[in-house]
Parts: structure tokens; C-alpha cells; sequence
């Protein structure tokens, strides 16, 4: 059982052993329920647990006084909930104010994540997502920040809009191909970004090699190497340390992504400063400038020129942290948007209408129609609250921490629950309802919190990727609005299916469908529609209004055929 399944589904029966310490109480001090009255309290909601693990539910009065109004049913968490698993102290915070308290007021002591064995195993040291919070940690983020800051958006916007508009063509003329289409917009986009330079194919495939490895690495439970971590002294021989090659082979394919792209934009910037200035060595102060623009090879420009506040660690640090945590949860963002498109109809339907009545069908949206489309921005805040992409964030305090008078002993293992904070019926009424309405403001009433103060983090290791992450998920969402309808699969009857949703319980987590995965995800947009108005533009410069209609009938006529090329 998943830490993020156990906080999704907290149903079945309680599977505990009455654990012989407090660990995490002061005693005298608001004492939780006992063991026993959590397991045979029958209204109690139950939590499935590993077996043989310790669990305690705190604060079991206050959390049932604050559920009792009308949506109280779907409050099935209690604020804190303490567990001792895999060796370990762990903490899951379910109440968005607590996560405030702890993350925000008190945020230097929680800067810190827990350590995995497999992260160092698997060559991750150097990643900001999990290095302490370090110096070198916090000029890294500082690097990423200032290139994604709405500042610098404006080199890189232009850019963004061309490229998901050529995604758009890409998707109409090989609609099957969709999922590739868009992780290679993804991975292209970002690699240009970091390095300057163009992704290539197998590029691609070692990226998405090494995002399931760290996928791998941080699940809870998995590794023996986590609870017992005598047993990375022990020979790969040993029965059981099969995980070792595993790792080794994860580290070396890490480096090679990450190192090797690094080295080249570096070299093609000392080479240019060879050949502009013959006597050229590294200190050299006189340098200037660089064909290859992106950020490290910006970066490294000012490094080599001495002009920089930063050090090429934090540099290689900023860089090779980039793929996994932008890719995989973008992606993750799109496949839900698609998803729950497909389910709710109607939704897509008002969505395409505001796009329509601002674009008036001429040209695609643009950021600077970002303002004018406060439906479609309530639609995107609803898809990161209905399925928050990082269901759980850890972190873990640097001193042992005293919060509402429970003892939170140093290296506990704190996993913020935001699935949970995203669907709390105090927050947010009919959480498991998938309505976008509820971000518009009516009447007297303001809108519901923005989700995405949940979805990307909290205090100092908030998501640095965030302004991005916004950005691209608009273009993708408006325009894709603007091009395709989404429907779902047809069953044999020639009945449309019923869409229901479902969750992965990875680290990144997606909503899945019940039938078969490719049928599911290229069914409905074997089925895309260019209706009549719906326009396809090629890029700025080179504008291409291809008439819709002439698109739908050459899939129509193709029946769909992968070869099908469209225009
Ligand atoms: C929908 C897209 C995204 C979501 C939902 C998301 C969410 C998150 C969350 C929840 C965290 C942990 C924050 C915390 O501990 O409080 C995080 C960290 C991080 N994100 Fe994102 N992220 C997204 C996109 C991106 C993008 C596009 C980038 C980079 C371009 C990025 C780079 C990072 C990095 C480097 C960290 C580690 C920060 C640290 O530990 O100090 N993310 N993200």
C-alpha cells in the first residue's frame, strides 16, 4: 500500500499494533484517542495501513467537531496522522492551515526533505528537489527562478506560443501519435530552454527512462535500502540486492543525460571564446557573449567571464533538476485536462464558447488573451484541484518541533497531504465534484481559493517552476479548446462510453480510465473534429489558416488511418 493510496482511500478496516511509545506526543497535552477506541469506533474513518505498522489519529474531537456541517461526508481526514513504517516516524499533515503553520511560519526548520537511500544510489545528490537546503541549494533555485520569472517570459513566451501551435498541427495530423507529440513538446521546449539546443529522439527516450527511475527511487516502501540501510554495505551477490546494478545502471544513465548536454554547451562556449580571443583562458575577464543562447550556456557566459554571482555546481545543480520535475508533472496536468474534458462535456463546450467569442475564430489564443478568459483559467484551477499532480510533498524538520503541543521528533518523514487539502468540504463544497464554476466570483460571494497555492508548494522550497508551468498549461488548454473536441471512446453498440475516473497512485499522479489505456487515450482523439470555425495557425511568421472542414473530411475519408497526413 502507497502512502498516496492510503491518504485517497482511507476505507477498510484499521490493521494495527498498539505501538509501545508516544512517540510523537507531549504527554499531558491533548491526548489522542488510544489504539483501540480508533479501531472499534465504528464511525470512526478507517484507515488501511501496512501491516504490523503503528498508527495513531490525532486529534480526533477537534476533527470531528469541524466536520459536522453538511459536507461533512467528505471530510474523511483528520488533520494529523502519525504512522511508524519502514523504520521510520511519519507524519501527514491533511489540514491546509497546518501545512501554512509549519511550511510558511516556521519555514527555514521544515526547508528540509527526507533522505532516500536511492536518491544518492541513483546519482540525484546533486538535484535541488532533494539536496538539504543548502547554499549551493538556494542559488540553484534562485538560477531557475530568475529564468522562469514573468520577467524573463518575455523571451521565452513568443516561443512557447509558436511551439504549442505547432503541437496543435502535429496532434491534427497524427492524432494516434498524440502522447509522443506531447512529450516531445514537453522534453523539446525545456531542452532548448536549459541548453540552447535542439532534444533529439533518443534524447527523448532516455529522459522518459530517467523520470520512471526517480519515480522508482522515491517510492515509499519499495527499497529495503530506506529501512535497513546496513544492506548497501552488502555485496551486489547477496541475495536480495538486486536493486544495486538497478541503481548503478539509473546513475549512469542520469549522468549521461544530464552531464552531456552540460559539457556541450559548455565547450561550444569556451570554443567560441577561443577563436574570438586567441589568449583566452578561463579567467579571463574580457568575454563576451555566446552564439548559444539558453540558460546554462547564459549562465556559463558569465561564470567563465567572472561576472557571475554563481558557481558552475549551482549551475549544473539548476539544470539537471529541470527534466523530471517539469516534464512529468506538465504532463501529468495535460492528461488530466484531456480526461476530464472527455467526461464533462458541457465543461468543454462553455470553455470553446468563451475562446470563440475572444478570438472570434480567426487565430489561436495567445497569452495576452489570458485575461480575457477567466472561464478557461477556472477550468485549469479546477483540473490541479480535482487531481493536485503532487499529491503528497515531504519534507522533514532540521530540529525536532513542537506544533499545537505534539512533539515532531527531527527526520520525521512530514508528507503534506494536498490531495487531501484540495478536497476539504470546508474549503471547497462538493470537493469531489469537478466544477469550475466554483473559481468565478458570484455575486456577493468571492471565489474559492486558488488550488494551486496547494498544487505547487508551500514556503521556501515552493515549486520554482511554477510561472512556466502556468504559462504552458494555458496554451495548451486554450488552444487545444480552440482546435479539437474531445469525446470518448465509441463502444460497439456505436454508444459513446461511460467515462470513469480513476487514479495512478505514483508519485506523480494521473487520472487513468478504466478500459484498456490505449484505446482510451486514442480513441477520443481519433475522433477529433475540426468543426467549421476552428482554425489551425502554423506560427507567427508563417501563418497558415487551414480551412477546418477540410481537415475533418480528410479524416473522415482516412477513417482515421495512422498514415492519415492530414493536409
Ligand atoms: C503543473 C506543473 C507542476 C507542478 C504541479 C509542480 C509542483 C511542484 C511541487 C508540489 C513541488 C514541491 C514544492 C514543495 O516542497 O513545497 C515542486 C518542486 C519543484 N519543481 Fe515543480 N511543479 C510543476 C512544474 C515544474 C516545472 C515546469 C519546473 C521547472 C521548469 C519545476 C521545477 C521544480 C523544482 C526544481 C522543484 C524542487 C524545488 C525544491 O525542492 O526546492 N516544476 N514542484
Amino acid at each position: 500500500m502507497e502512502v498516496t493510496d492510503l491518504m485517497k482511500r482511507q476505507r477498510g478496516r484499521v490493521d494495527c499494533e498498539r505501538g509501545d511509545q508516544d512517540l510523537a506526543i507531549d504527554p499531558g497535552v491533548d491526548v489522542p484517542p488510544s489504539l483501540d477506541e480508533c479501531c472499534s469506533k465504528k464511525d470512526q474513518p478507517a484507515v488501511t495501513a501496512w501491516p504490523g505498522c503503528r498508527i495513531e489519529i490525532f486529534w480526533r474531537a477537534r476533527a470531528t467537531a469541524e466536520h459536522k456541517d453538511k459536507n461533512a461526508a467528505h471530510s474523511n481526514y483528520r488533520p494529523l496522522i502519525y504512522l511508524y513504517a519502514f523504520g521510520r516516524d511519519i507524519l501527514i499533515v491533511n489540514e491546509a492551515s497546518a501545512a501554512t503553520d509549519l511550511l510558511e511560519t516556521k519555514s527555514t526548520l521544515y526547508a528540509r526533505r527526507p533522505t532516500w537511500s536511492m536518491v544518492a544510489l541513483t546519482g540525484r545528490q546533486d538535484n535541488i528537489a532533494f539536496m538539504d537546503h543548502t547554499d549551493r541549494q538556494k542559488k540553484a533555485r534562485v538560477i531557475l527562478q530568475a529564468g522562469f520569472n514573468p520577467k524573463a517570459q518575455r523571451s521565452w513566451g513568443p516561443v512557447l506560443e509558436e511551439e504549442t501551435t505547432s503541437l496543435m498541427l502535429q496532434m491534427a495530423q497524427s492524432p494516434e501519435l498524440f502522447k509522443q507529440h506531447i512529450r516531445r513538446y514537453l522534453g523539446s521546449f525545456i531542452t532548448r530552454f536549459t541548453y540552447g539546443t535542439k532534444v533529439e529522439d533518443h534524447e527523448l527516450k532516455l529522459g522518459d527512462e530517467i523520470s520512471v527511475h526517480t519515480q522508482q527511487a522515491l517510492r515509499p516502501g519499495r527499497w529495503l535500502a530506506d529501512t535497513v540501510p546496513l544492506v548497501l554495505y552488502l555485496p551486489d551477490w547477496f541475495p536480495g540486492m538486486a536493486f544495486k546494478p538497478w541503481a548503478r545502471d539509473a546513475r549512469t544513465k542520469f549522468m549521461e543525460y544530464t552531464a552531456r548536454p552540460f559539457r556541450q554547451a559548455r565547450s561550444s562556449v569556451v570554443r567560441l571564446y577561443v577563436v574570438s580571443y586567441p589568449t583566452y583562458n578561463e579567467h579571463d575577464t574580457k568575454l563576451d557573449g555566446t552564439e548559444m543562447r539558453g540558460m546554462v550556456p547564459d549562465a556559463l557566459n558569465d561564470i567563465i567571464a567572472g561576472t557571475s554571482k554563481y558557481k558552475e555546481e549551482e549551475l549544473i545543480s539548476a539544470a539537471s533538476s529541470i527534466y523530471t520535475a517539469a516534464i512529468e508533472t506538465t504532463y501529468a496536468v495535460f492528461m488530466d485536462f484531456l480526461i476530464l474534458m472527455m467526461a464533462h462535456q458541457d465543461v468543454q463546450e462553455k470553455a470553446y464558447r468563451e475562446i470563440m467569442s475572444v478570438t472570434e475564430s480567426t487565430r489561436l489564443p495567445l497569452l495576452s488573451d489570458m485575461a480575457a478568459l477567466p472561464y478557461v483559467d477556472a477550468v485549469i484551477r479546477e483540473v490541479h484541484r480535482f487531481n493536485p499532480v503532487t499529491p503528497m510533498i515531504p519534507r522533514s524538520p532540521m530540529q525536532t518541533d513542537s506544533y499545537k503541543g505534539y512533539r515532531i521528533p527531527k527526520d520525521t518523514w512530514v508528507m503534506f497531504n494536498i490531495w487531501a487539502m484540495t478536497h476539504d468540504a470546508s474549503i471547497y463544497r462538493d470537493p469531489h465534484q469537478f466544477t469550475p464554476e466554483r473559481h468565478l466570483p458570484l455575486g456577493h460571494e468571492s471565489s474559492a481559493k486558488d488550488p494551486r497555492d496547494f498544487t505547487f508548494g508551500f514556503g521556501k522550497r515552493i515549486c520554482p517552476g511554477l510561472n512556466l508551468a502556468n504559462v504552458q498549461i494555458f496554451l495548451f488548454v486554450s488552444q487545444f479548446l480552440a482546435t479539437f473536441e474531445i469525446r470518448p471512446p465509441l463502444k460497439d453498440d456505436g454508444n459513446e462510453e461511460e467515462v470513469v475516473l480513476e487514479y495512478t497512485s505514483s508519485f506523480v499522479s494521473v487520472v487513468s480510465y478504466r478500459v484498456a489505456e490505449m484505446r482510451f487515450y486514442i480513441e477520443p482523439l481519433l475522433r477529433m473534429m475540426c468543426t467549421q470555425h476552428r482554425l489551425i495557425g502554423l506560427g507567427k511568421a508563417d501563418l497558415a489558416i487551414i480551412s477546418s472542414s477540410s481537415l475533418y473530411n480528410a479524416y473522415r475519408s482516412s477513417a482515421g488511418k495512422s498514415e492519415w497526413k492530414g493536409i
